[in-house]
């Protein structure tokens, strides 16, 4: 069985540095705190370092302030204390809700093209490279298909797509196949992970299934909740292509049960 050696962080400050990656980090959280209007104090004194180009889960309990702390990375919640560093050059950022959000009012192709349109892009070379991200996710088809005549696992794709046609350096997503049937979620699973190979930008990615956050990552970061801290830090070793034989493996059995003893830790902590 694999044994993916976590580090078990307890919260402890200092401790979450022990599984830092060796790539150069993309984004840097020191002492990260949040505590919003109402006096809840969602995050705590965070530290982590997210490494260029690497594939992230955020794992925990609900309300353990895994969304907050996405939100803070993406400079739509502010921080109460602490920083964020951006060691490279700041990077593009993309977004990926649990809902898909798309404009009701607007075809697949025009809502994948929004976030170029509101850059100030051409509308010939917007609709060309709206074009070329919805074949990367498979709905070539439905170019002029309005959301509400798209399934939920197509509307997703369409939120991708959405969200990596500005070619993100840093790609965010919040619990993105949380609503969709099993079958859906495996098969966005593989186009995310297919995606995420050919392009490699760094992908931090919110979940509550341990399966699908070992199935995706290269490293699983558990977190505790009340206040929302580190709890633990897993690298999940898996072979490079991530396909259905790694999904049915003992290995990949051996480091679901890992995983989800960190998380069972992390509730009762
Ligand atoms: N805008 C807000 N105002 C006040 N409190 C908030 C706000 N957003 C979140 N919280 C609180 O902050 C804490 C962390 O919430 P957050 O949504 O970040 O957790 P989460 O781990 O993402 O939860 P879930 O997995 O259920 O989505 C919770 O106690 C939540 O009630």
């Amino acid at each position: 069985m694999a044994d993916p050696s976590p580090t078990e962080t307890n919260g402890t400050p200092g401790l979450a540095g022990a599984a830092a990656p060796r790539a150069p980090a993309a984004v840097r959280l020191r002492g990260v705190s949040k505590r919003y209007a109402n006096g809840t104090l969602a995050v705590e004194g965070l530290d982590l370092d997210i490494a260029a180009g690497s594939f992230v889960s955020l794992l925990g309990p609900s309300g353990c302030g895994k969304s907050t702390l996405l939100r803070m990375v993406a400079g739509l919640a502010p921080l109460s204390t602490g920083r964020i560093e951006w060691p490279g050059a700041t990077p593009r950022l993309g977004f990926v809700f649990q809902e898909p959000t798309l404009m009701p009012w607007q075809t697949a192709l025009d809502n994948v093209a929004l976030p170029l349109k509101l850059a100030g892009m051409a509308q010939a070379e917007r609709q060309r490279r709206a074009r070329e991200m919805l074949a990367l996710v498979g709905l070539s088809e439905a170019a002029s298909s309005y959301p509400r005549e798209l399934s939920g696992g197509m509307r997703m794709r369409v939120s991708i797509a959405r969200a990596l046609v500005t070619q993100p350096d840093l790609l965010l997503l919040d619990e993105p196949f949380a609503a969709l049937d099993e079958i859906t979620r495996f098969r966005l699973n593989n186009d995310l992970l297919r995606l995420w190979e050919a392009h490699r930008f760094t992908a931090v990615f919110v979940t509550h299934s341990v399966f699908e956050s070992v199935y995706l990552s290269e490293r699983v970061v558990v977190m505790a909740g009340g206040p929302g801290r580190l709890h633990a830090d897993l690298p999940i070793p898996a072979p490079p292509r991530r396909d259905e034989a790694f999904r049915t493996s003992p290995s990949y059995a051996g480091l679901c049960r890992a995983v989800s003893e960190a998380l069972a830790g992390a509730m009762a902590a």
